[in-house]
């Protein structure tokens, strides 16, 4: 079947390219994931290449539109660069909202049916970004406002573990159907990759597939969409920091010094590029003893706070490191969800109604 689609597909040159896909390498064997009769083919364009997206993602659909076999195809277009390129911040200073991005569309053009998305980051990995992402989500819904989430964590998407969730989602008319679980719709890389096959992913930056992922999921109506961003702060983020039109951004750090610096690069990054900082969540601020319940501060509580004071940004609340946190995340049923009563699903939820109050300031007026 691989070999087909690649025939029919070395029929096609993009325009502005010297060769076809096939010959070209834009899309090899590896790039081709088949799950009965779901196809997922991604294109490889090279950095320079200047090529209108939609027609050729028009072109290979209808190569490859007579395969009886083919009952779902999805083609992502993904981008590699070999170096990133060093943010210039006087480039960066204000937010494009009128220059086409790479695939023709406004940089920012509002997302139809999406009333505000934010973004959850971290300077680094590891500090509990997911965590944090997923329970804000379900905190936001539990206030009654329609929410998404959206793993953008093209590395290690960690949605299917945090969810439970081993659906694969539905494509239909070319748009990808996101998963519902307790009441939030979501969408992550994990659910399209293959486990055995995760070479479809490959190349150091994949932005124009999280565009991809962001515009052409059937959302419907969302209040908010909480997009759970790549750790760090390297050229993929700063590309969707400018690409997806965000109402503001929460960064979520550890209290140890070294995840504060990361904090503050990702701090500068938002600014950089004109998105509000909501605001820092420290999480695993202080060790709450699962037997005693005694709290012990083994990593410095406070750091964040008072750096957030330092640098003028908000203190969102702090989220302790405790033992069913870690095991609910584990069991994918998130500590909101498993013990809404807990004050950990409480601590979630101050944090959630302080960023919905930033949301919707005109619904907070009364
Ligand atoms: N407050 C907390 N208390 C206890 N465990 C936590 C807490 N927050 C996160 N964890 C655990 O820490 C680990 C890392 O969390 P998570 O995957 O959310 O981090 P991340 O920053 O998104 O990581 P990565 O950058 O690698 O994606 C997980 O095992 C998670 O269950």
């Amino acid at each position: 079947m691989k070999k087909i689609i690649l025939a029919r597909l070395s029929t096609i040159v993009p325009q502005g390219a010297r060769m076809d896909l096939v010959s070209s390498g834009m899309v090899t064997e590896n790039d081709i994931a088949i799950d009965g009769g779901r196809v997922v083919v991604s294109v490889n364009l090279p950095e320079r290449l200047e090529t209108d997206l939609d027609d050729l993602k028009g072109q290979i659909e209808e190569r490859l539109s007579g395969l009886d076999e083919i009952e779902n195809l999805l083609v992502v277009m993904t981008a590699e660069r070999p170096s990133p390129p060093p943010p210039e911040p006087p480039r960066l200073k204000k937010r494009p909202t009128e220059a086409p991005g790479r695939d023709m569309r406004p940089m920012s053009a509002a997302i139809p049916g999406i009333k505000t998305i934010i973004a959850v980051a971290s300077g680094k990995g590891g500090v509990g970004k997911s965590t944090t992402a997923v329970n804000l989500a379900l905190a936001l819904r539990s206030l009654g406002l329609k929410t998404g989430l959206l793993d953008a964590d093209i590395y290690g998407p960690s949605l299917p573990r945090l969810l439970n969730i081993t659906d694969r989602p539905e494509i239909r008319d070319d748009r990808v159907i996101p998963i519902e679980k307790y009441g939030i719709k979501t969408m992550s890389m994990g659910f399209l990759m293959e486990e055995d096959n995760p070479v479809i992913w490959r190349g150091p930056m994949i932005v124009t597939a999280l565009m991809q992922m962001s515009r052409e999921v059937d959302w419907g109506e969302l209040d908010v969409l909480v997009l759970d961003m790549p750790p760090g702060t390297g050229d993929a983020q700063l590309t969707m920091a400018q690409q997806v039109p965000l109402q503001g951004a929460v960064i979520v750090s550890t209290p140890q010094d070294l995840a504060l610096i990361d904090a503050r690069k990702g701090l500068k990054m938002f600014k950089n590029v004109d998105v509000p900082i909501f605001g820092i969540i420290e999480n695993m601020s202080v060790f709450i003893c699962p037997h005693c319940g005694k709290p012990s501060n083994i990593f410095g509580h406070g750091g964040a706070e008072a750096d957030a004071r330092k640098l003028g940004v908000p203190f969102l609340g702090a989220i302790p490191l405790h033992m069913e946190i870690r095991e609910t995340s584990d069991e994918g049923t998130p500590v909101v969800v498993a013990n809404p009563d807990s004050p950990h699903a409480a601590a979630y939820r101050k944090i959630a109604l302080n960023i919905a109050s930033r949301l919707f300031p005109e619904e907070d007026e009364d």
